[in-house]
């Protein structure tokens, strides 16, 4: 297991990292997700030991790592938002070239290659200059060179930002084919759609510090918590009505038949008791429920008075 404790970091007076704390396990995907600022890539950065943090712990399966950046860069392998150019080297070359620096040589470092470009599926390209990939194809062999050290732990930072539909399922399958094979994955995305697909779990980050972390539904859950009970009724809707405008803890309440909706001041917990109230007094309800939330919800109400909704 990867655990982060209480990690800070500042850049001079500001702070990115407000002691945060993160779990990610082996085989899990986390989608990182925050505004603007909220220290998503400072976090990557630092897991992929290019900065230094100011204090806390990075423990990977109980060693704390913080401190050693090139132990870091042992167990976790990093995909920048970020790809550089590399002008004269054909995509086998460029493979080689990180497998030296992993210090793998010779055959091995051929053979090394060519099996992570056989994994990341651009085994046919591997004659090609790296500068005449599409940007697809770039990201993948990023993700291939981000294995070559066999990372127990993949971070990868906005890998989807302008890719197309058909690039962005390409990364969906090679996220779910390395989550089965073990691998933990963090990934910072803003395609909120994407990542709602493939993530196993959400880490919402906010001003340096993860804010709520668990499974997509737990997260859309407690983040949905003031979301309008909606329910819709057969028949004749005045007595439904009248019983939601008496009870306590109705706040609003607005009506489209069949559908009632009505934001309420309860908890989750007594929320079957308004239900039990309309049925004992005979309204025929046939659904009740929170309206469904999505993680794209989540960011908006995470954000706040922040952001608004467009
Ligand atoms: N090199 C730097 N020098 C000074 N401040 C920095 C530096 N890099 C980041 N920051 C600040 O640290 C905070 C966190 O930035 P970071 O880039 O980690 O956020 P982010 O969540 O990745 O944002 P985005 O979604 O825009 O990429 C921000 O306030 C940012 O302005």
């Amino acid at each position: 297991m990867l655990e982060i404790r209480d990690l800070r970091k500042d850049y001079g007076k500001i702070c990115a990292l407000d002691g945060l704390n993160l779990t990610l396990q082996p085989g899990e995907i986390l989608g990182l997700v925050g505004p603007n600022g909220a220290g998503k890539t400072t976090l990557l950065k630092i897991l992929a030991g290019l900065l230094r943090s100011e204090s806390g712990k990075i423990l990977i399966e109980g060693k704390d790592m913080a401190r050693t950046p090139s132990k870091l860069r042992e167990h976790i392998g990093y995909v920048p938002d970020f790809f550089g150019v590399y002008d004269n080297l054909r995509v086998e070359e460029y493979m080689e070239f990180y497998c030296n620096a992993n210090g793998i040589y010779g055959l091995l470092a051929r053979q090394k290659g060519q099996e992570l470009l056989e994994r990341v599926d651009l085994l046919e390209k591997k004659e090609q200059p790296v500068d005449s990939l599409s940007r697809g194809m770039k990201q993948r062999l990023c993700v291939a060179r981000a294995l070559v050290s066999e990372p127990a732990y993949l971070v990868l930072d906005e890998p989807a930002s302008g890719m197309d539909p058909s690039i962005r399922a390409e990364l969906k399958e090679i996220l779910q084919g390395l989550s089965e094979q073990g691998t933990g994955v963090l990934i910072s995305s803003h395609m909120l759609t994407d990542l709602s697909q493939y993530s196993t779990s959400v880490g919402l980050i906010r001003k340096g510090r993860i804010i709520l972390q668990g499974s997509l539904e737990e997260v859309i859950l407690r983040m949905s918590g003031d979301r309008p009970i909606v329910m819709t009724v057969q028949g004749p809707l005045e007595r439904a009505v009248r019983l939601l405008k008496e009870h306590p803890l109705v706040e609003t309440l607005s009506v489209s038949p069949p559908a009632i909706m009505v934001t309420w001041k309860g908890t989750v917990q007594e929320e079957p008791a308004l239900l039990r109230t309309l049925v004992e007094a005979g309204v025929a309800v046939s659904s009740f429920g929170r309206e469904a939330g999505s993680l794209e919800d989540v960011f908006w109400q995470m954000n706040g008075k922040e952001g608004q909704k467009k």
